[in-house]
């Protein structure tokens, strides 16, 4: 059983774009209420008394976008500067990244991972939202500052839908040729969107493996990711492909992870809401935190019981949360 030492922790769960497969323009979400977001006081206080105590030393900081977080650089610093804080990571859509990817490059974030879906402006656009102004300069100029400021791994989310970004796939694969970047490719799962589920919205990863495979070939990479995707490469390319295949095949049995929604609910599995815990009601209502620090012990001990188990139906498609709430 793998050891689990990671925490994703969403930072908020708005954002400033509309992605189809994630929150589509036009479907109504309830925001949580800026008074019910864990305050960084708190988050802090939960790391040090909570999740560390516990095991916890790899933190992801994710959204809804968190980079529109209040004062983020100061968040990062704090965490990051965290003895106990090994490893220290983000996952953004880079539309605000370009002017402070240096500022939380010397805050101490190390790694992002930014999702790009699209080479081109139009079809960006058409993923994102943004009632028809593609961002895709913005998110580029981003991805380009964060590679000069030195964040290493950078990673490239993918998220494939058959008909609408497919068919550059080995377009984006070809920009591992001659950057040391990580490109992963990501089937859709029907949490956000379930329509856009109904004529089966996610591609294989073994598809897309042998379209790359036909062009440019592709080798299993000796790499192997403390995270849920394979790792491949194109021979001689400087960059790896990954490929995350939460529809096709199984990767709950080397979980290592558990979830902070932004108003403090603790999710010990993505795909099961079973077993949450209300962090933030406990902390204000004064529960001691090392009586929090024994619940948490105790639905680690739980998790492996949580963990997914109904691949074979792919997901259960019926979730209260969207991914922007749970911060993917
Ligand atoms: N099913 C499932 N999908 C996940 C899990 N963690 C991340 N993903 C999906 O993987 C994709 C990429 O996630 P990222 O935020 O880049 O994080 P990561 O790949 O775990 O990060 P690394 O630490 O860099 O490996 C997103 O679509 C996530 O929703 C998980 O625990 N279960
Ligand atoms: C919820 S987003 C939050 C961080 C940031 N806003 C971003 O887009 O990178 C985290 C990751 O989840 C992925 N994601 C969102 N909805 C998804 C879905 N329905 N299926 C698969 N991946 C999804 C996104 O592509 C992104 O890589
Ligand atoms: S995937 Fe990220 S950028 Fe797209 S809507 Fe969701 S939270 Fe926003
Ligand atoms: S679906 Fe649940 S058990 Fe599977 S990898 Fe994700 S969080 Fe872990």
């Amino acid at each position: 059983m793998n050891q689990v030492d990671y925490l994703r922790i969403s930072l908020i769960d708005r954002c400033n774009f509309r992605c189809q497969y994630c929150m589509p323009e036009g479907a109504e979400l309830d925001y949580i209420l800026q008074q019910e977001l864990l305050t960084n006081q708190e988050l802090l206080t939960l790391l040090k008394e909570v999740f560390i105590p516990v095991g916890f030393s790899r933190f992801r900081l994710t959204g809804g976008e968190p980079l529109l977080r209040p004062r983020v650089v100061e968040l990062v610093s704090a965490i990051a500067s965290l003895r106990e804080t090994q490893d220290l990571s983000m996952t953004t859509n880079a539309f605000l990244l370009s002017p402070i990817a240096q500022d939380l490059y010397n805050a101490g974030l190390r790694r992002l991972n930014i999702s790009l879906d699209s080479l081109d402006p139009d079809t960006f656009a058409q993923i994102s939202g943004n009632r028809g102004r593609s961002r895709w300069q913005e998110v580029w100029d981003g991805i380009q500052a964060a590679h000069r400021v030195g964040f290493d791994p950078l990673k490239l989310n993918v998220v494939v839908i058959p008909g609408v970004n497919d068919h550059e796939v080995l377009d984006l694969a070809a920009l591992t040729l001659e950057r040391q970047w990580h490109v992963r490719f990501i089937e859709f799962m029907p949490i956000g969107n379930d329509q856009l589920f109904a004529g089966k919205g996610w591609v294989s990863s073994a598809d897309l493996r042998q379209r790359i495979r036909d062009v440019f070939g592709l080798t299993e990479s000796s790499v192997r990711g403390n995270g849920p995707a394979d790792v491949f490469q194109i021979p001689g390319a400087k960059g790896t492909l990954g490929f995350i295949s939460q529809m096709s095949e199984c990767f709950c049995d080397r979980c290592n992870r558990m979830r902070l929604s932004a108003d403090g609910w603790l999710r010990p599995c993505l795909l099961n809401e079973t077993g949450q815990i209300d962090l933030k009601t406990a902390l204000r209502t004064g529960i001691e935190t090392a009586e929090l620090r024994e619940k948490v012990r105790q639905l680690l001990f739980l998790k492996p019981e949580i963990n997914f188990k109904q691949r074979d139906s792919g997901t259960t498609g019926a979730y209260s949360r969207t991914m922007s709430q749970i911060g993917g």
